[in-house]
């Protein structure tokens, strides 16, 4: 198994207040003196993304993410910048080390006036102060209000620990949230940040650690680790030099019904291109031909039903169930011969026994009980996007996307095994580890990328990878592989585009 505790830890807004509270309480770090340092760390991203703003205009809420903004507003207006900072909010409701801050800038001279319709100039960069980790529940009408004004400035927009109005635990915004280009996020990265709605409104996203002590870090653990493409490859060894093809695993795809002849040819060349030994496709006698025209290397085999598969699931290392699978009864049989053979119980699984890949109309004929085929079973890796995601737990996709770490942990509660929660932000959760993938770009909207995907995880499971750690580093490959793919222009990104970057990564 990977070790993930390297990974960089996602944080909750209840365990940024522990660390908060651990580090001024036990590290002996003052609040005020946080704040200053987070108000610092927040002006130089600023200057360095907008170094000549002809006017600053802060936008400050009545909690401590105000408190951050009237700091910042202060050190602007210190360097002799024009700025005002709009309250938003009853101004005596302000207490403790955000009241201390508007006084401090009061005093020295900074330019403090009510939030209203319109107030906003149209010049400058606008700063985000307003809600922070504090939020609680959808944003009331005056905030909701000040969110839709700054959205619809038209100014660069830099939000302080967190868009206002994005949830930090879950990525969901609650009502409307602000459009940033930049966030500078305070002491710890928080998880919704990083999925769901959050990184469409956080923009480019920088960490102040402001000096919180290690101690505070060790003390407060975060449960979510998002994940490094480099640091999981370099714990995965080289081939041995004398390494033959028996070594390297052998997969079976299994799909391609009428119409979706594509989806298979992908899932088999993935699976090839990221170092399975050997490959065999199970599909349509009529896709045959054209597969072997594409990818000779793969052993393509027309399949009439269950009991043509299953010779063929009798020596492999994983089986890649769906892409292209359809809903037919050809398609009911191959997926429960496939599942009938892989191992079912934990013991097996562990001993390196075949593991199932299942995507697509695989995970739709499991949502809908096809084969009666019994969960939960740790011999697989389920890989829904969020459509999937909801039939599998009989809910709307709406519902998996309000709380995708919920939904991750509830499809891996019912079903067992892996389960890979695809789309911006994707997470894979094992029952006890719960890992997120930022690679990835809106360029993997088009069809065929999921197929490329189980081929992936499928290839990495045959080489002997736990199942976490194929789906883990399956993931970040193929998210890391579209962003090299893209390059500048994400519009007209195909699926087969991803196969030779991955090969490049792997290395
Ligand atoms: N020492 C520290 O702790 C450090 C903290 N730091 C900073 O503090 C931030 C956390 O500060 P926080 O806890 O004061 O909360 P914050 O995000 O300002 O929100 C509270 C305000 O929001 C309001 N509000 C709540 N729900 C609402 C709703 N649904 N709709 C509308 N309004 C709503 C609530 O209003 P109330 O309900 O009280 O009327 C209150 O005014 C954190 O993100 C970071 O920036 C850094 O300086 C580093 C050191
Ligand atoms: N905007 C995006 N940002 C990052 N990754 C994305 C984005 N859109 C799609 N993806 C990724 O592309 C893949 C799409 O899979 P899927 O929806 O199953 O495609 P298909 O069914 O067409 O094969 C998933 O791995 C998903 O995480
Ligand atoms: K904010």
């Amino acid at each position: 198994m990977f070790d993930y505790s390297t990974q960089q830890g996602l944080y909750s807004a209840a365990q940024t207040r522990a660390l908060d509270r651990h580090a001024i309480e036990k590290g002996g770090i003052a609040g005020g003196i946080l704040m200053a340092r987070a108000a610092a760390a927040a002006w130089e991203l600023l200057l360095q993304r907008w170094p000549e703003p002809r006017r600053i205009q802060v936008v400050c809420g009545t909690g401590n993410n105000g408190g951050d903004g009237y700091l910042l507003a202060d050190i602007a207006h210190k360097r002799g910048f024009p700025v005002t900072v709009w309250q938003v909010g009853d101004a005596g409701r302000i207490a403790g080390d955000a009241l201390r801050a508007r006084e401090q800038a009061l005093a020295n001279g900074v330019v403090v006036a009510p939030f209203a319709r319109d107030c906003l100039a149209a010049e400058g960069v606008l700063v985000d102060a307003l809600l922070g980790t504090g939020l609680g529940g959808e944003v009331r009408p005056a905030q909701y209000e000040a969110i839709v004004a700054m959205n619809a400035a038209g100014l660069p927009l830099l939000a302080l620990d967190i868009p206002s109005g994005l949830c930090a635990d879950s990525g969901r915004v609650l009502g409307a949230a602000v459009k940033a280009d930049a966030t500078a996020t305070f002491i710890v990265a928080k998880r919704g940040l990083y999925t769901g709605a959050g990184p469409a409104c956080c923009g480019d996203i920088h960490l102040a650690t402001i000096g919180v002590p290690r101690a505070s870090l060790a003390a407060n653990p975060a449960a979510v680790q998002r994940l490094d493409l480099y640091s999981l490859l370099a714990q995965w060894p080289a081939r041995k030099p004398d390494a033959h093809k028996g070594d390297c695993g052998r997969v079976v795809v299994v799909g391609g019904d009428d119409g979706m002849g594509g989806a298979i040819l992908l899932a088999a060349e993935a699976a090839l291109r990221c170092g399975a030994g050997l490959v065999s496709a199970a599909t349509r006698e009529r896709h045959v031909s054209a597969l072997l025209a594409r990818c000779p290397e793969a052993m393509a085999r027309g399949v009439r039903g269950g009991q043509d598969l299953a010779p063929m699931l009798a020596a492999v290392d994983a089986i890649a169930l769906g892409p292209g699978l359809g809903q037919s009864s050809w398609s009911e049989q191959l997926f429960q011969a496939a599942c009938d053979q892989a191992a079912c119980d934990q013991a097996a699984c562990e001993a390196q026994d075949k593991t199932l890949v299942v995507d697509a109309d695989g995970l739709n004929l499991l949502a809908g009980g096809a084969g009666g085929v019994r969960f939960p079973r740790q011999d697989w890796v389920l890989t829904p996007h969020p459509g999937e995601a909801a039939r599998l737990l009989g809910t709307d996709t709406a519902a998996i996307q309000a709380d995708r770490f919920a939904a991750v942990q509830a499809l891996q509660a019912r079903y067992g095994g892996v389960v890979v929660l695809k789309g911006k932000g994707s997470l894979i959760c094992d029952g006890r580890h719960l890992l997120l993938s930022d690679y990835g770009n809106p360029g993997m909207a088009s069809g065929g990328m999921g197929d490329v995907l189980s081929g992936v995880i499928a290839a990495l499971l045959a080489q002997g990878l736990a199942p976490l750690d194929a789906a883990a580093l399956g993931v970040c490959l193929h998210g890391a592989a579209a962003d090299s793919a893209a390059g500048a222009g994400q519009r007209g990104l195909l699926a087969s585009d991803l196969l030779a970057p991955m090969r490049e990564l792997l290395g």
